[in-house]
């Protein structure tokens, strides 16, 4: 199939678990009637955003609440479904921010643990440290379709094009993101990212934002986007709660990859990393 329809859902989560659940759940039945193959949810959809949050809405996985639920709506609507991220409590009493992936059958496919964590000061903007509460994930999490094989990123994972490379040379289609951006970086960075990962690599990105709630902790900049391999946008949401579809066209992406043969013509006799960078002024540094 070379084809496939795919559903980014960007909830407005409150600070009630339960009502942001029963929210996703109605909003995923929604998009599979509308034809959605995979689906998609938002970062921290089950939980408000913010250190504070963590430790109180964190759960295990996959033995936790909202792993089963996932698990069921998968099965239930014969989706993939790409479950945003919720904060995990995971080995040793620490707190990851972690997306599930479920199968059509309600099988776990895979948990992407954020690898690089959210810490960011931007004097009088936003103040930001993830890693005040959270580890960081130690692997990078790709999972097959009969469609396609997807790479997975948390937000500030979308900022390090090293890992959206990795993923196009295990064979990636389409990168999805849950995300949330803010006030600040949002309208600066959040599309040009997306736009970057996807020409970078010649195929698709989708990020999944929370729907922009003034009065929330931390406000999120919404703008739920797809773009395709040429790094056009082929849908985005505005800042209020919705469901967005992008049309994944593989035959596309392998025309954009043959007209522009990049794998073919990377020179990496030149730029291969050949030891690892320590400073850039050191002297053993060997590009
Ligand atoms: N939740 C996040 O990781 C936010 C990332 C972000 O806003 C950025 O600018 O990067």
């Amino acid at each position: 199939m070379t084809s496939f329809r795919l559903a980014m859902i960007q909830l407005a989560v409150t600070a009630s678990k339960a009502d942001n659940l029963k929210n996703a759940f109605l909003k995923i039945k929604e998009a599979a009637n509308a034809g959605a193959q995979i689906v998609a949810l938002p970062e921290c959809f089950n939980s408000p955003y913010g250190v504070d949050y963590f430790p109180e809405y964190a759960e295990p996985v996959p033995n936790g609440e909202t792993s089963r639920r996932l698990s069921e709506w998968s099965r239930e609507n014969k989706v993939y479904l790409v479950g945003g991220s919720i904060p995990e409590s995971g080995e040793n009493g620490k707190l990851y921010n972690t997306c599930t992936i479920w199968s059509p059958n309600g099988d776990l496919l895979g948990s992407h643990r954020k690898v690089h964590l959210f810490d960011i000061d931007i004097p009088g903007k936003i103040s930001f440290q993830e890693s005040k509460v959270l580890s960081s994930g130690q692997h990078l999490t790709t999972f097959d379709t009969e469609f396609c094989r997807i790479g997975v990123g948390i937000c500030y994972d979308l900022r390090f094009a090293e890992m959206a490379q990795l993923y196009r040379e295990k064979g990636c289609q389409l990168l999805i993101y849950p995300g949330a951006f803010n006030m600040t970086t949002g309208p600066a960075h959040w599309k040009l990212l997306q736009q970057a990962r996807a020409i970078d690599n010649q195929l698709y990105v989708a990020s999944v934002s929370p729907a922009r709630v003034e009065q929330a902790p931390y406000v999120a900049w919404g703008h739920s986007l797809a773009v395709n391999p040429w790094g056009k946008i082929i849908t985005e949401a505005e800042e209020t709660e919705t469901i967005v579809y992008a049309d994944i066209d593989l035959k596309y992406l392998q025309e954009i990859r043959e007209q522009i043969p990049l794998t073919k013509q990377r020179r990496r006799d030149m730029y291969e990393i050949k030891e690892p960078i320590i400073t850039a002024a050191a002297p053993s540094v060997v590009i």
